[in-house]
């Protein structure tokens, strides 16, 4: 199966959101990484076919996906940034809406919404309101409603916000064993959740895709530029000023372990760590905060 992306662009009045953007994705689960603004939903929802490119064609082996219709649609799972339901709607009747849309059979809705509320851990809220859920509940509830047609193309837009940790373990191991034979795109500020699992990375910046490969092959460009030392604790403001630090580690001793990104060792007795997605992130998008899965 193969997903072509072939010179999509996107421009809304002055502002080119998406810029002639060309990926194939196969199957696996691939990482969609990138500033806040870089493109990254404007990309999804033209994937999901609910946005008009301004040019460029995707084609799902060969066809064209907007002349497919409800064969892509019915092929196809989206989780947006915001899904919208109404407010009266519980769990359950909410799933059984989106099962009625997505022309599941029947026969196979109960079955199919029990799975996913059990796999999701929300069986004990399926008759609450979502709107009385809390933030990752409601995420899960939109993870349950991209799933419920057992698509083959998923495509989820910060599928973890919200998530706690556990809840973050599940979800990855879940989309590990769902993303056999089937294509996953994940977008995510937790750039950890994506490290994990995903099978290959897109990179996006200002609208185009500027780098793709396995996590192993993207951060060979930062080899030899991540370093990791004990500083004293007293000194910490210090190296702060004068260093890219990425991670901070209180230690006993009054030391702070601390991993920082440098052409060169800047700091006595450092010594060089495995590269990793999220420092590739940091050395690709210096002014961006990175969230990070809490340990
Ligand atoms: N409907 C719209 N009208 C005008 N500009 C838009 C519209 N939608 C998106 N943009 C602009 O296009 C650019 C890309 O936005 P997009 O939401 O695709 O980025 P993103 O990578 O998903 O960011 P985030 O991670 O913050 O969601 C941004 O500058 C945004 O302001």
């Amino acid at each position: 199966m193969e997903l072509k992306i072939e010179h999509i662009s996107k421009q809304f009045k002055d502002k080119t959101a998406v810029d002639d953007v060309s990926l194939t994705l196969t199957t696996g689960v691939w990482g969609l990484l990138g500033a806040n603004g870089a493109g990254k939903t404007t990309l999804m929802r033209i994937l999901a076919d609910i946005m008009t490119p301004s040019s460029g064609r995707i084609s799902l082996d060969g066809k064209d996906i907007h002349k497919m219709g409800a064969d892509y649609r019915n092929i196809f799972g989206f989780l947006p940034q915001d899904f919208g339901y109404s407010r009266d709607f519980t769990v359950k009747d909410y799933l059984e809406y989106v099962a009625a849309l997505k022309d599941v059979p029947l026969r196979e809705t109960t079955k199919k919404i029990n799975y996913l509320l059990d796999i999701l851990t929300l069986s004990d809220v399926k008759r609450k309101k979502i709107a009385q859920l809390s933030g990752g509940m409601k995420r899960r509830v939109g993870i349950a409603q991209a799933m419920l047609n057992d698509p083959k193309i998923l495509v989820m837009d910060e599928p973890t916000a919200g998530l706690d940790p556990g809840e973050r373990v599940r979800f990855r191991n879940f989309i590990s064993e769902f993303s056999h034979d089937r294509i996953v795109l994940i977008s995510t500020h937790i750039v950890s959740d994506i490290e994990y699992i995903a099978t290959r990375n897109a990179i996006m910046k200002a609208g185009k895709i500027i780098d793709v490969g396995t996590t192993s092959d993207l951060v060979k460009q930062i080899e030899g530029k991540v370093w990791s030392c004990a500083i004293p604790a007293h000194k910490m403001m210090d190296y702060e000023m004068r260093l890219r630090i990425i991670n901070q580690r209180g230690e006993d001793n009054n030391q702070i372990s601390i991993r920082y990104l440098a052409e060169h060792s800047e700091v006595e007795g450092s010594i060089l760590a495995e590269p990793r997605l999220e420092d590739l992130y940091l050395w690709l998008f210096p002014q961006e905060d990175v969230e990070r899965e809490e340990k």
